[in-house]
């Protein structure tokens, strides 16, 4: 199967109730808007007594009943809150809001819904009832965020990796060895959950220090347009020409009595104040370096601290603001490192910024088992993926 990050290839069933085939589900957070949405391939629509026992293995036999599975893709799409209208646009010329669930205690109420999480799902659920007509049907944030990394985890071959002096090395997950774990999602602000299995969590931390920060800081500091621009920025920076190295202060030399090499950042920003200069003296490339490594570098530590909290040994860090970014991950990746001092991994994944989506996705089951009665189960994609085919 081709796994690429914008789309997954899988198969579902049809509803009997639907008499739809493109299925959607929403996170609308504080900066983004995720859409993952299914469609079908109708020409690979395929009869289920063909398929191999792949759904039986896991008990989802559907007994005697007959019916087509229908293989298509999924697809991952990302827009941005403050223009929510773009993303309303997007679903209605594709049509995706027609292919929504009926209410199953209402029935007569003829109005789909869709799935949806982030706090977006409450604060824009009328925006969504008058352009669309559909009723937003609210999944909790962690909830979806967990569902979403253990879907992702246990049904993608290649979807957790390390990244550590610029090599990008996929690990092998065993799945019976997941739990426990701590996720770690960058969004606007920032997340810390111990996974102890489907559904098993808590969410022990988190931080306000997050992606939010580094781009409205990164904003202001740099009148950078967009955020791709900060990031293109931040590579071509130099972060020592701001930041405050030990050696700045040891004279040159490292503080090794202490474990501090004099690259070692002793203070985000330091310079600046020794330096006497005015914001318009420091290249924005520099300051927007700086920044990544300063918030890339403490979330790296709050992870840390609470990994060490529990015991765990590998953290799974998700979340828009790490966008594959080398700097990002090495950062994140050498600050674990050195303060687990070598003990905890960091792991960054494929699909970092839509687990909250595919979590909201993914509770459509729950839906098609308990409420909707049909022979078999609807959504036939994450357990056909976690099967591994390919
Ligand atoms: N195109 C983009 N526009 C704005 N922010 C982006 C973009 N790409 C990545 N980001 C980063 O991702 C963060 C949002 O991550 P996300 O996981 O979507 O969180 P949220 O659910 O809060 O929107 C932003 O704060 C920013 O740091
Ligand atoms: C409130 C949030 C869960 C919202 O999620 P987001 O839209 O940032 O992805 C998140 O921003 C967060 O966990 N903030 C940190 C709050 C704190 O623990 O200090």
């Amino acid at each position: 199967m081709d796994l690429r990050h914008n789309e997954i290839e899988g198969n579902s069933e049809p509803t009997q109730s639907l008499g739809q085939t493109s299925h959607l589900a929403l996170d609308i957070g504080g900066s983004l808007i995720k859409v993952v949405y299914f469609s079908i391939s109708r020409d690979n629509c395929i009869d289920r007594e063909q398929e191999s026992s792949a759904n039986d293995t896991l008990g989802f036999s559907n007994g005697n009943c007959k019916h087509p599975i229908l293989q298509g893709r999924l697809h991952f799409a990302k827009f941005e809150t403050s223009k929510i209208n773009d993303c309303l646009e997007f679903i209605s010329s594709k049509k995706l809001h027609l292919g929504g669930f009926q209410h199953h205690e209402n029935p007569g109420k003829n109005k789909n819904f869709i799935k949806a999480t982030g706090g977006g799902a409450y604060k824009f659920t009328e925006l969504f009832k008058e352009n669309l007509g559909i009723d937003l049907d609210k999944e909790d944030e962690m909830d979806c965020l967990v569902a979403g990394a253990n879907f992702l985890l246990k049904a993608v071959h290649h979807e957790a990796y390390t990244y550590i002096d610029g090599q990008k090395e996929f690990v092998q997950i065993d799945q019976n060895d997941l739990y426990p774990y701590l996720l770690v999602n960058i969004g606007s602000g920032v997340s810390m959950i111990k996974v102890d299995g489907d559904g098993k969590f808590e969410r022990v931390s988190g931080t306000n220090v997050g992606g939010g920060t580094f781009w409205g800081l990164g904003r202001l500091l740099t009148k950078c347009k967009s955020f791709d621009e900060l990031l293109e920025l931040s590579h071509q920076g130099n972060n020592r020409v701001i930041d405050m190295l030990v050696g700045d202060i040891y004279g040159g030399m490292d503080y090794s009595k202490i474990g501090l090499l004099s690259t070692t950042i002793a203070s985000s920003f330091g310079k600046a104040v020794s330096d006497n200069k005015e914001l318009e003296d420091y290249k924005p490339e520099d300051v927007a370096r700086s920044l990544l490594r300063m918030i890339s570098n403490n979330i790296g530590q709050i992870s840390y601290l609470n990994a060490l909290r529990f015991g765990l040994k590998r953290i799974f860090f998700g979340g828009f603001f790490i966008r594959g970014q080398p700097y990002t991950m090495d950062t994140i990746s050498v600050a674990v490192h050195f303060w687990s001092k070598g003990e905890a991994k960091a792991m960054f994944l494929q699909h970092e910024g839509f687990l909250g989506a595919l979590g909201a996705y993914v509770s459509y089951a729950k839906h098609s088992i308990d409420d909707l009665c049909l022979c078999s189960l609807t959504w036939a994609v994450p357990f056909f993926l976690a099967l591994g085919h390919e």
